[in-house]
């Protein structure tokens, strides 16, 4: 499957990959594990394949030491002896090997979840876009592709140990068996074979079954995190949340719970079946021995030898079937790992250098929507913002302000139109050396269960254990004398679930307010950056603090580009422009003045609100003081 293909979760999506695929599949989950431990997986195959072969070479050995003592008189004591020694051997090496086989597959099996989270999470990282993480479809297929590939190389390498030691097995109890009554063979295979082929089939059922309940345990994973998320207990509590989403839970759960047991019950329905025709043929093959023994065809010896014989090929058709079902389930599971690490990017590589801005960046009519088939939400943007000027962006909810800084960073790209920077299309130049240039505090911007110095200092990555930068960061965010009073001063982890990693203090947490300069003070950590964005960087602080941030950043910002997005209209009133975004179109822009002075435009009308407001509330207070 490639990313063309339907959804994890979809009938198509569980459809047969096809014989190529799944040998490939088989394949590359056995390179996996070489490639997470060479020698683990090396030793494992040598010992799987001594364990495999082990009970042959003590049957050949009882059969060498039999014929011998047969002799009688005529036995060689000797040979007899160290024929009985090297049976012990035998024996005791194959312990050994088993334990030494259970050993080495756990040791491949941690091995191997670390390469397989090395790869899919290297993978997982290289997505430039966002596309890839707001579709549900990968989700799905992420989580599949992580259970499939820590249990098929296991379950390829004991179906292969089992694929050993049976065919060591049906080579000598076949012999037996074409000796004495040969069309028990043929009776058995045909069992055997109709075994197998419907526990393959089962296989299929199952992992169709898993594809199909993926998103649903997604969910109840989801449910989980919320029931026992700190920031979630609030509402949790107050809205009486818990009983509703717990219900949900439990409900998730026993979705998938009654397709798991659906397969569960068609599995045993099948292995009742073949064990009664299992024991039917065995029945029918001893009878007639019986019956033969009885007028004198076959001796005792072969009646024992027969049904011995019998039982040993159903043993191994058992086993076969058993570790082969888990083995398709597997590599079928697994082609989720491959198609995952074949995954393309959702946005084309480009390899121009990013140069530092000197001119201008400049959306050409962009059009965008997040889905082809949903409503546009920039409609033929056009907005030039010069190099060294301050640009504010307002609009109402909605309007698409996050949504043009999410282009400006290269999450997504326009449907049509471009965006310029200094006069090249951004789409062809190095994402990664693109965003260097760029510092953001974003609307939704994150908290990190990490030190107070972490928390800035990954703001700029090469820098983050300088603690000087970190600290000028926090003062120009106004977050500084905070974080020097806590309790670990910059070194106090900024959480309450986990402790710290070197004494096991519990962490501290901040306000919304000092949680928002700490971002702010990440974004600033970029001192290089040529482009600062604020996607409403105060809307979390006091009116104060608000006016000494901005104040603070505009000395700050040195000539630097500003894109700041804010609804407290006042914020923006000292920036060189000022756009208003209105249904995904610039409709107004100018300075504060020339936009005042267009009147009854779309901002003169929003400030007049948002002054009329703060003049009467600063009349309340008037009044309410007077009275006091
Ligand atoms: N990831 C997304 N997938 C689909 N639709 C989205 C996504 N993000 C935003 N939208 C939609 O795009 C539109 C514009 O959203 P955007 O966040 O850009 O608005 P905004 O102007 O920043 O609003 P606000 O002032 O509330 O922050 C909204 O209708 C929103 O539902």
């Amino acid at each position: 499957m490639t990313h063309s293909d339907p959804p994890a979760g979809s009938p198509e999506a569980a459809s047969p990959p096809g014989n190529r695929l799944r040998a490939r599949a088989a394949w590359a989950a056995v390179a996996l594990q070489f490639r997470a431990t060479p020698v683990g997986a090396s030793l494992l195959f040598g010992v799987t394949v001594g364990v495999g072969v082990t009970p042959a070479a003590a049957a050949w050995l009882a059969k060498l030491l039999f014929d011998e003592l047969g002799r009688g008189a005529h036995a060689d004591a000797r040979h007899a002896v160290s024929l009985g020694i090297a049976t012990a051997a035998l024996g005791a090496l194959s312990a050994v090997l088993l334990q030494l086989a259970a050993y080495l597959d756990e040791l491949v099996r941690r091995r191997l979840v670390v390469e397989v989270e090395r790869t899919l999470f290297a993978k997982v990282d290289e997505f430039r876009g966002l596309r890839r993480f707001e579709d549900p479809a990968f989700h799905d297929r992420l989580r599949l592709a992580q259970q499939a590939s820590e249990d098929a190389p296991h379950n390829v390498t004991m179906f292969t140990q089992e694929a050993v030691r049976s065919v060591a097995a049906l080579s000598g109890f076949t012999g037996a068996l074409l000796a004495v009554w040969p069309p028990m063979v043929g009776l058995l295979f045909l069992v055997g074979a109709a075994a197998l082929l419907a526990r393959l089939s089962l296989a299929r059922r199952q992992v169709v079954v898993w594809e199909l309940t993926s998103a649903r345990l997604r969910r109840h994973l989801f449910y989980r995190s919320l029931l026992t998320d700190p920031r979630a207990a609030k509402e949790i509590r107050l809205f009486g949340l818990g009983g509703f989403l717990h219900g949900r839970l439990i409900r998730a759960l026993n979705d998938a719970t009654e397709a798991e047991l659906a397969v569960a019950r068609r599995g045993a329905l099948v292995q009742s079946a073949f064990a009664a025709l299992n024991a039917l043929v065995a029945g029918l093959g001893t009878v007639v021995v019986v019956a033969g023994a009885a007028h004198g065809r076959f001796t005792i010896g072969d009646v024992t030898l027969f049904v011995a014989a019998a039982a040993g090929v159903q043993g191994a058709f058992t086993g076969i079937v058993l570790q082969a079902g888990s083995a398709a389930e597997g590599v079928r599971l697994f082609g989720h790992y491959l198609d995952l690490l074949d995954t393309p990017d959702d946005l084309p590589r480009g390899e121009a250098p990013a140069p530092a801005l000197t001119g201008r960046i400049e959306l050409r009519d962009v059009w965008f929507r997040y889905d082809t088939s949903g409503p546009w939400v920039l409609r033929g943007v056009n907005l030039t913002v010069p190099a060294g000027a301050a640009m504010g962006l307002v609009g109402r909810n909605g309007a698409g302000k996050s949504t043009l800084i999410k282009l400006l960073c290269r999450f997504y790209d326009p449907e049509r139109g471009a965006i310029l920077w200094d006069g090249t299309d951004i789409r062809t130049m190095d994402v990664a050396e693109l965003r260097r240039r760029i510092g953001v505090t974003f609307q939704d911007y994150m908290t990190y269960d990490l030190s107070a110095a972490e928390n800035i200092g990954i703001g700029d990555l090469p820098y983050r254990e300088d603690l000087e930068r970190v600290r000028d960061s926090a003062r120009l965010a106004g977050i500084d004398a905070t974080l020097r009073g806590l309790p670990d001063g910059y070194e106090t982890q900024l959480s309450r679930v986990h402790l710290d990693e070197e004494d096991g203090t519990p962490g501290v947490t901040l306000s919304g307010g000092q949680w928002q300069r700490v971002a702010l003070a990440r974004s600033l950590m970029r001192t290089d950056a040529d482009l600062l964005i604020l996607d409403e960087p105060s809307s979390g602080l006091d009116p104060e603090a608000e006016h000494e941030v901005h104040r603070t950043l505009g000395r700050h910002r040195l000539g630097r580009t500003a894109l700041l997005v804010s609804h407290r209209l006042g914020a923006l009133r000292d920036a060189d422009a000022i756009a208003v975004l209105v249904d995904g179109r610039i409709a107004e822009l100018g300075s504060h003045d020339e936009l005042m002075a267009l009147g009854g435009g779309h901002y003169a009308r929003l400030f007049g609100l948002q002054a009329a407001g703060y003049a009467e509330r600063a009349d309340r207070g008037r009044t309410t003081e007077a009275a006091t």
